[in-house]
């Protein structure tokens, strides 16, 4: 408007660009679970597919992780009215591009954050945390690392931070009534989870990224699904345990936390940059028991898993119960993905010395769980299979009807069961006896101090003292 102008028009506001305007009501569709990634853009308004495609499944893909910037950072404070959906897709344009232009006002006033958002981000993306966190509407789910701290240790020191815990009676509680207090939790309120004892419940979207209980590793974001495995399996203080696709290593910290550090556990990743990660995250959570090898678990030696009585597999999957935005696999990919995972299954159950084997996916696809589970079983008639649902009172959802077996099987809902959806089996061998010589002997030998390292193999069993 020109001086002096006795026009009382507004000034024209330089309009959000286009691009960014469109991506971010696609996010909020995608949040509302209105339709996949790939149907929203195509039909969207913005017409260069390829570019918003590109833009939205970036910001998609790490979306807790830029929540979680974003919740720490002061922007929503100061701007309380600034669009949610538009701060994600800039603040993911900023981080990844390394820059933003544009003279519209929210761009203008997000740059003002900049500073605090990249700092923030160097915290939070980083190669370790590309999944952690919120997705699907669930809690968040914290285990609490018995390595490096006590429960109670943690309690008191969330106390500090301002967490309650919700108490309930749990002989007075049914699972039913749990899932309700979740759908409840708000505020400073977190729950004990109702089956395992070292998960805390919080509400979605609790960032621990400053916690210095998450930074001291006394805390890890490990959603139920995931911990289920571990949980449900017969593994004890000195056992002699394999973990064939360890990396990052949640269920390798578990599995080292659930035996108190106390055995010898092999943990074998195929890729070396995830073996890098899985070797970092060990040391930094006191899981001084675990052998982290970079090799293929197929391709293992005989010597190193000589005596290897529990196995956990959890092989690369659709990991379409984690996202369940995720477009649908086409049928050749989970045909592809069922071989593979058919044939690392296959070999787990041929050690000779083996008595328990859980496998585990976060795929929904009868295609990598039961289908895999019943062509394996038909192979090896020497195992079958353990009835899970005792092991999760209250637990609703098993394995595929069609299938025989199906019930001794547990699967995930996830609205309903309120973690990432999932598939666990657990062979058990039908007559651990028939075990061979070589593995009763190494049995003895684990008898209390009868430990020892082997002169030839790289693995050590230690007792670790947990810190307060
Ligand atoms: C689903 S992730 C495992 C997650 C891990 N169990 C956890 O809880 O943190 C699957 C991993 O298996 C690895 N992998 C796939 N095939 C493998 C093989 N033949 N031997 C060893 N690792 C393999 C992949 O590189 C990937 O890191």
């Amino acid at each position: 408007m020109k001086e002096g102008s006795m026009s009382n028009k507004k000034p024209h506001s330089v309009p959000v660009p286009q691009l960014y305007k469109e991506a971010s009501r696609i996010l909020g569709q995608l949040e509302r679970k209105e339709g996949s990634l790939k149907t929203l853009v195509y039909g969207g308004k913005y017409k260069n597919f390829k570019k918003i495609y590109a833009l939205l499944s970036k910001a998609w893909n790490q979306k807790s992780e830029i929540q979680q910037v974003l919740a720490a950072s002061k922007l929503f404070h100061e701007q309380p009215n600034f669009n949610p959906h538009l701060a994600h897709i800039l603040t993911s344009e900023l981080l990844g591009k390394g820059s933003l232009s544009g003279n519209c006002k929210p761009i203008q006033v997000l740059l003002e954050y900049e500073e605090e958002l990249r700092s923030l981000a160097a915290h939070h993306l980083t190669d370790v945390a590309p999944n952690y966190g919120h997705r699907n509407g669930c809690p968040r789910y914290v285990r609490v690392n018995t390595l490096i701290a006590s429960l109670e240790a943690v309690q008191v020191q969330l106390w500090n931070e301002g967490w309650h815990p919700t108490n309930y009676d749990r002989d007075h509680t049914t699972y039913d009534d749990f899932l309700n207090l979740i759908e409840n939790l708000q505020g400073h309120c977190y729950l004990i989870d109702y089956h395992i004892q070292d998960l805390l419940v919080f509400p979605p979207n609790t960032p621990f990224w400053d916690s210095p209980l998450y930074q001291d590793s006394a805390i890890i974001l490990q959603d139920k699904a995931s911990c289920i495995p571990v949980f449900i399996s017969n593994i004890k203080p000195g056992a002699c345990i394999l973990d064939a696709c360890a990396a990052p290593g949640n269920k390798t910290s578990q599995i080292a936390a659930a035996i108190n550090d106390f055995g010898r556990v092999i943990a074998s990743e195929k890729s070396f940059k995830r073996y890098k990660t899985l070797e970092k995250l060990l040391q930094q959570r006191g899981a001084t028991c675990v052998f982290a090898t970079n090799q293929d678990f197929t391709k293992l030696p005989s010597k190193l898993t000589a005596g290897v009585e529990h196995i956990f597999l959890d092989p690369t999957c659709s990991s379409s119960g984690t996202d369940l935005h995720k477009d649908e696999i086409p049928h050749k990919r989970l045909q592809n993905l069922g071989a593979f995972q058919i044939s690392l299954l296959l070999h787990a159950l041929s050690h000779s010395s083996v008595k328990e084997v859980v496998y585990s996916t976060c795929s929904v696809y009868a295609e990598e769980n039961e289908e895999v589970v019943r062509t394996v079983l038909s192979q090896h008639e020497e195992f079958e299979l353990e009835d899970l649902g005792s092991k999760l009172e209250g637990w609703k959802h098993f394995g595929k009807e069609d299938y025989e077996f199906g019930k001794c099987c547990l699967r995930t809902v996830t609205h309903i069961d309120k973690c990432h959806g999932f598939f666990v089996a657990k062979f058990i061998r039908k007559n651990p006896t028939s075990i061979t010589d070589a593995v009763k002997k190494s049995k003895k030998d684990k008898e209390p101090g009868k430990h020892k390292a082997s002169d030839d193999m790289d693995y050590c069993i230690k007792k670790k003292k947990k810190k307060n």
